[in-house]
């Protein structure tokens, strides 16, 4: 059981609303920023870090730039796991690596949406799941910051599992992922598309930073069967270029909890 008060906290000054008290109120978003305060705990000075990419792992590149510009941590370098969060991570004031320039990724911090109890994750929701695999894959360590919201008893329980794809023959793609599943009752899967004002059409196919497409699958009651052999099958289909489940990538998952406190759950 960990304390949702950083010792840094303590170091820096920080507005009420930054501290474990204001989570006891229990926003959404304060719980992701109790979290992703105390993964940033965890890093030390000459670390280079996976950056994440959502609405918590930018409350983990805030508080990384704040303490890199008060002094507290030093020579900190991050690889960014999306144009996103390289914009947002240039505004903190982060050096950053690109993948291969950096010899060693000792940790990554990043959000996620859902986690199961074996610490297995489904990430991408955000489109970036493929430069996160790759990245936090690489790294030593990859600690997931969730408020407990994200914990599900089965992965796809509550919302789309993204699948990357190239674009080129994407309807003939989505026609296979479909079969992996053939028969599933409650399986579906679907194009993600975006509402655009620029064109006759008012749906136009979501664009990830790879230049890829998207397809989403949803599950009635969550994906059940052996996960491994299903991410397997899907990564088997050529114009699959990477999913969105994370099987034994996460080595800690810091969970804040609405009652204030905050748990850090590590694989066994
Ligand atoms: O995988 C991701 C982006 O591709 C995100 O980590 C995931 O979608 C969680 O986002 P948030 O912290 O905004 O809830």
């Amino acid at each position: 059981m960990g304390s949702a008060t950083s010792p840094l906290d303590a170091a820096l000054v920080v507005p009420p609303s930054a501290t474990a008290a204001a989570a006891a109120v229990g926003t959404q978003e304060e719980l992701k920023r109790v979290a992703a305060h105390r993964a940033v705990e965890m890093v030390e000075s000459g670390m280079t870090l996976g950056l994440g990419t959502g609405s918590t792992a930018a409350h983990a590149l805030d508080r990384l730039g704040d303490l890199l510009r008060c002094g507290a941590l030093r020579g900190v370098a991050g690889v960014p796991t999306s144009l996103k969060t390289e914009a947002h991570a240039g505004l903190a004031g982060i050096p950053m690596l690109a993948l291969g320039d950096a010899p060693r990724i000792h940790l990554s911090i990043d959000g996620a949406d859902e986690v199961d109890p074996e610490l297995n994750l489904i990430k991408g929701r955000g489109g970036s799941l493929l430069r996160e695999k790759m990245i936090e894959g690489a790294g030593k360590r990859f600690v997931v910051i969730v408020d407990e919201s994200k914990l599900v008893p089965r992965l796809g329980c509550t919302g789309a599992v993204p699948v990357e794809v190239v674009p080129f023959g994407c309807f003939h793609t989505l026609g296979l992922i479909r079969k992996v599943f053939d028969g599933l009752p409650g399986f579906s899967a679907r194009l993600r598309t975006v509402a655009t004002k620029d064109t006759a059409a008012k749906e136009v196919p979501f664009v990830t930073d790879n230049g890829n497409y998207i397809v989403e699958m949803f599950f009635d009651d969550g994906i059940r069967g052996d996960l491994r052999e299903i991410s397997d099958r899907l990564l088997q289909i050529t114009g699959v270029v990477e999913h969105g489940m994370f099987l034994g990538l996460a080595t800690d998952v810091v969970v804040a909890k609405k009652d204030g406190s905050v748990i850090v759950l590590d694989k066994k």
